[in-house]
């Protein structure tokens, strides 16, 4: 029987990478997805341009939806501040099973909590489940026709505040063209688009960065 790719990239990670370095397992992965085989990580150069907003934005409540490999769980999860949390959800066990392994291996278990399942059963759930009252960021990642239903969701739950910040992935190639045209033609967000590629490619991407009005 082969194994998966996300087999295949904790595998390298474990190779390679230094346990207890979130920075050595990001460039293990870029690396073996730029010249091994291709994976879907918001990558290198999308990914510095997600690494200014965490910055910016010193998140104490991030939630990011879609975690694939973890890549950029580990990513944001090295830049949070103390005591700040990301929680990180992931549809697909197979992916998760894999995240968690990767997550532990960067050391950064202590700042990601992953929880697996549809978006749209545990956005509901989420203030209660983890006694939250909003977030300050969230990174949307996951399937691009659930971007603009959760994003509703997420008013709706109330889990968005004034000045809450929505960073999207994807949102030229796949492309999230309902997404767009929402959080671009509503006086509720002020947004902007941050043009860059697709990991490890020369295609055109994006990422949209978002500011709710409440
Ligand atoms: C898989 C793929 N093939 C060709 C072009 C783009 C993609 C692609 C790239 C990503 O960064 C993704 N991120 C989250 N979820 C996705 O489904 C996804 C898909
Ligand atoms: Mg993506």
């Amino acid at each position: 029987y082969g194994s998966t790719r996300p087999e295949r990239i904790l595998a390298e990670v474990k190779r390679k990478a230094t346990r207890g370095d979130a920075r050595s397992v990001v460039d293990t992965i870029d690396q073996y997805c730029r010249h091994q085989e291709w994976a879907m990580n918001v990558g290198d150069e999308k990914g510095t341009i997600l690494d200014s907003i965490v910055c910016e934005v010193k998140p104490r409540a991030m939630l990011e939806l879609g975690t694939y490999c973890g890549y950029s769980a580990v990513r944001i999860a090295s830049l949070l501040p103390p005591n700040s949390r990301l929680i990180t959800m992931e549809f697909n066990p197979v992916f998760a099973a894999i995240a968690r392994q990767v997550i532990a291996w960067a050391g950064v278990e202590d700042k990601v909590v992953l929880i697996e399942g549809p978006s749209g059963d545990w956005i509901p759930k989420m203030k209660k489940e983890f006694g939250l009252t909003s977030f300050d960021l969230v990174f949307l990642d996951h399937w691009k026709d659930c971007y603009l239903p959760d994003t509703k969701l997420m008013e709706e739950c109330g889990l968005l505040r004034t000045g809450s910040i929505l960073v999207a992935d994807n949102v030229i190639c796949p492309g999230a063209p309902d997404y767009l045209e929402y959080v671009r033609g509503s006086p509720r967000y002020e947004s902007k688009y941050f043009r860059s590629h697709l990991e490890y490619t020369r295609v055109e991407d994006g990422i949209e960065k978002s500011v709710f009005l409440g």
